[in-house]
């Protein structure tokens, strides 16, 4: 039988109120032995004193959720006591004294996505919602919660289901001569279409998953261009060592900020040259990794200029004297950096910002899309030569999608991603 556990929700610390969630087939029968007096009412919050061994512990409003509509599908009480730590503490222990399981992290949501409360990927986004500590985040997080990715692969899910049928007929009853080529097959539509949009999806899964994790920008260019100096104009603190030596900077120097509701991590990197000693030079090679990895590189050209990778919609700036266009800045008096992060805000805006939501928002998420696409591409070259091998590649797709839906048997996976909950959720 199920267990029933509890874990305090709110958290941990002093605070006005906090909130412990029970769930499970003693949920209610347990917060009743704790608050006494009548049955409690459903889903409507009445105030009662909590006592063990006729000691009251504290007076708390208790909340009772019947199964199955409740957050976990299950009976669900919260009592919303007072949030010091003796009262949590002497809840905790009597609750436990009762037979009731502490809830390991993610386990209330997991019990809520194996009860079909919610799939996989509305758990996740219900836990970005937690993280999200900036507006895109959230954002992007409540779609999710809502059910946004979901929507999107049972869409594809239908249509592999549509081709499937026109594949399955074809296996049972046809005759070899009548099976119609690849493009007049009954099933072609079918499978072009799911391969479009997982391909469009996996176009904005980039975005989905620097919404998330937050966008990197490296700044990249000769020794003594002014790339450290740079960096702390624009995070506004001395965050990198700055000195007229050149090749000072040898390891990357991270900065955070927010740029247009965006988390960003700004990178200081060696100067590109030919290293003088084997330090410099791990330096440059750690350099040039930072900046093929990043989203967006800042070139910044002092002097003489360098080469450097950069690609299309990178930024070059020139660090002179007087700045006399947007492309200038004097780094060292800070002239032009607001007009430079003004230009880094309507990148940023363009890019990550906006448009159809992301969808795709995880590496796991993209992973399972792909191998999905692959099959479905797979089914297409196919088809109208092999219906059975259609129908396999077919299947093969709809388990990606059920994969990543978490409604594959992946205890693995499971217990990989609710771990990373926190305890009350
Ligand atoms: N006190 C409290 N506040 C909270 C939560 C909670 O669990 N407890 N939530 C936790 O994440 C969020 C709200 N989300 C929730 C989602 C579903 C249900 C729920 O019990 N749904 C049932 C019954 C709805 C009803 O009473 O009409 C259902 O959908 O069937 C509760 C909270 C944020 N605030
Ligand atoms: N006059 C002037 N000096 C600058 C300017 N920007 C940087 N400097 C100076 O140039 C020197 C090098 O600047 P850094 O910011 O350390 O240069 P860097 O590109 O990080 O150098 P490496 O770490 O060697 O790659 C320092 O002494 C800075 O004070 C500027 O705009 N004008």
């Amino acid at each position: 039988a199920t267990q029933t556990i509890f874990a305090l929700s709110t958290a941990p610390g002093r605070a006005g109120v906090a909130v412990i969630r029970l769930s499970g087939p003693d949920a209610e029968p347990i917060a009743l032995t704790l608050s006494g007096g009548a049955a409690l009412p459903a889903r409507r919050a009445v105030l009662r004193k909590l006592s063990r061994e006729n000691e009251v512990i504290d007076e708390a409003l208790v909340l009772y959720f019947p199964a199955p509509n409740s957050f976990t599908g299950e009976d669900v009480v919260e009592l919303q006591c007072h949030g010091s730590h003796a009262v949590i503490e002497a809840l905790s222990e009597a609750l436990l004294a009762l037979g009731l399981r502490q809830a390991q992290a993610g386990e209330f949501t997991r019990r809520a996505v194996e009860n079909g409360r919610m799939d996989l990927t509305e758990a996740e986004g219900l836990m970005d919602l937690i993280d999200a500590q900036t507006t895109g985040q959230r954002r992007q997080a409540l779609q999710q919660m809502d059910g946004h990715l979901r929507e999107t692969y049972e869409n594809w899910r239908e249509g592999l289901l549509d081709a499937l049928a026109q594949v399955e007929g074809e296996i049972d009853f046809a005759d070899e001569a009548d099976v119609p080529d690849a493009l007049s097959h009954a099933a072609w539509p079918y499978l072009n279409q799911v391969a479009a949009d997982i391909e469009a999806a996996l176009k904005r899964a980039d975005r989905g998953r620097a919404v998330r994790t937050g966008i990197d920008i490296a700044i990249i260019g000769a020794p003594n261009a002014g790339k450290s100096t740079l960096l702390n104009q624009l995070v506004g603190r001395d965050v990198a060592i700055t000195s007229p030596q050149a090749g000072t900077t040898r390891d990357i120097v991270e900065a955070h900020m927010i740029i247009a509701g965006m988390p960003v991590t700004l990178s200081d990197t060696a100067g590109l040259r030919d290293a003088i000693d084997a330090i410099e030079a791990e330096g440059v090679r750690r350099a040039l990794a930072r900046a093929e990895d990043a989203h967006l590189r800042i070139l910044l050209q002092r002097g003489e200029t360098v080469k450097a990778p950069i690609e299309d919609g990178d930024i070059v700036v020139f660090n002179v004297k007087t700045p006399s266009n947007e492309n200038e800045i004097n780094a060292l008096e800070g002239y032009g950096v607001d007009g430079l992060l003004t230009r880094l805000e309507a990148v940023i805006r363009d890019r990550f910002t906006g448009g159809e939501p992301a969808g795709l928002t995880r590496a796991r998420h993209a992973d399972c899309a792909r191998r999905a696409l692959s099959a479905t591409q797979s089914a297409q070259t196919h088809l109208g030569i092999a219906p059975e091998l259609v129908s396999e590649d077919i299947r093969a797709a709809l388990r990606a999608i059920d994969e990543l839906a978490g409604r594959a048997d992946i205890e693995e996976v499971f217990d990989r991603i609710f771990s990373q909950f926190c305890v009350g959720k």
